[in-house]
């Protein structure tokens, strides 16, 4: 499990405005807008709780702050409890909250007490990074879309481009992983050495930097990446002048809410 650091969220709250910008340029919906449409939900001024959890690795630093900020930014009502763990479940529920957002080493939820409804954080990651891509309004007509890194968070990404009636090439290190997914999903193995192939969108979630290769990209691609480090160069974005949709949580955070409205 890929866990964030206080330097991953570091710059969070500027990268989330300006993804949100790159956003609506690329598909003329804001980030809030394009979750309205693909959960077909919306907010009703639930209280949100944020629970620091101190299981496994403990708290990260900034994490807690993070979700408020994009809680808030975004117009809800949201707060941190003061104390973690089951003692901040029962401060969260004794204040009256409707929804819950806490995270452990090994699942971020979101889960709507009032309705019942859980989201997790790697589905709905995956999920709004893919839509963003299929809602590039440049390449609504090219259907063809790669999918690099097919773990937790690609494998629902690649299951929402099926969704969406994508051409999905897939590609991974771990070639068992490749097979599994080849038997399982009508998609296509990308596999640049036997026959070389580029694309306007570009899907990654690797915990690697430099996934994307050079022959993968075309000029002014789209790179929808969760993916951290980055999985392209500075070198490559400028090169063919790529359009990058990356930040460390708060983007999968809002698909989380909208999944459990
Ligand atoms: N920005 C955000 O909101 C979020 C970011 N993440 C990040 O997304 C990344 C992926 O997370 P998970 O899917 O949970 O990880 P995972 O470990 O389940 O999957 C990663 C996949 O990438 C493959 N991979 C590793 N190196 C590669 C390379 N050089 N080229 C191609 N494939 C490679 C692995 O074989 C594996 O199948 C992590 O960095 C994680 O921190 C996760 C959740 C939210
Ligand atoms: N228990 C800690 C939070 C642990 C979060 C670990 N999970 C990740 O880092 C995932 C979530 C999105 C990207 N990676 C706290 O409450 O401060
Ligand atoms: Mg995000």
């Amino acid at each position: 499990m890929a866990l964030l650091t206080p330097e991953d969220l570091a710059n969070m709250t500027n990268a989330l405005v300006e993804n949100d910008r790159l956003i609506t340029e690329l598909t003329d919906y804001s980030l809030d807008g394009l979750c309205r449409k693909i959960y077909g939900t919306v907010p009703r001024n639930e209280k949100i709780a944020i629970i620091p959890v101190t299981a496994g690795n403990g708290i990260i630093g900034s994490f807690s702050e993070s979700l408020l900020f994009t809680v808030q930014h975004f117009g809800m009502d949201g707060f941190i409890t003061e104390n973690t763990d089951v003692a901040g479940y029962y401060e969260a529920v004794t204040n009256g909250a409707d929804i819950i957002l806490m995270a452990d080493d090994l699942a971020y939820i979101a889960h709507n007490l009032r309705n019942g409804k859980i989201a997790h954080n790697q589905i709905c990651t995956g999920r709004i990074y893919a839509e963003i891509l299929c809602h590039a309004k440049d390449y609504a007509d090219d259907k063809d879309v790669l999918v690099i890194g097919l773990g937790k968070v690609g494998t629902p990404a690649l299951e929402t481009f099926l969704n969406e009636k994508q051409n999905v090439y897939v590609f991974d290190v771990d070639s068992k992983r490749v097979d599994e997914i080849l038997t399982d999903y009508p998609v296509f193995k990308y596999d640049p050495a036997k026959e070389p192939k580029s694309f306007f969108k570009i899907f990654e979630a690797t915990p690697c930097a430099d996934t994307i290769c050079e022959s993968a990209l075309k000029e002014n691609s789209i790179v929808s990446t969760p993916g951290i480090p980055l999985g392209i160069s500075d070198e490559l974005i400028e090169k063919y002048k790529v359009r990058v949709v990356s930040e460390p949580l708060g983007i999968g955070t809002l698909s989380m809410l909208y999944d459990v409205f």
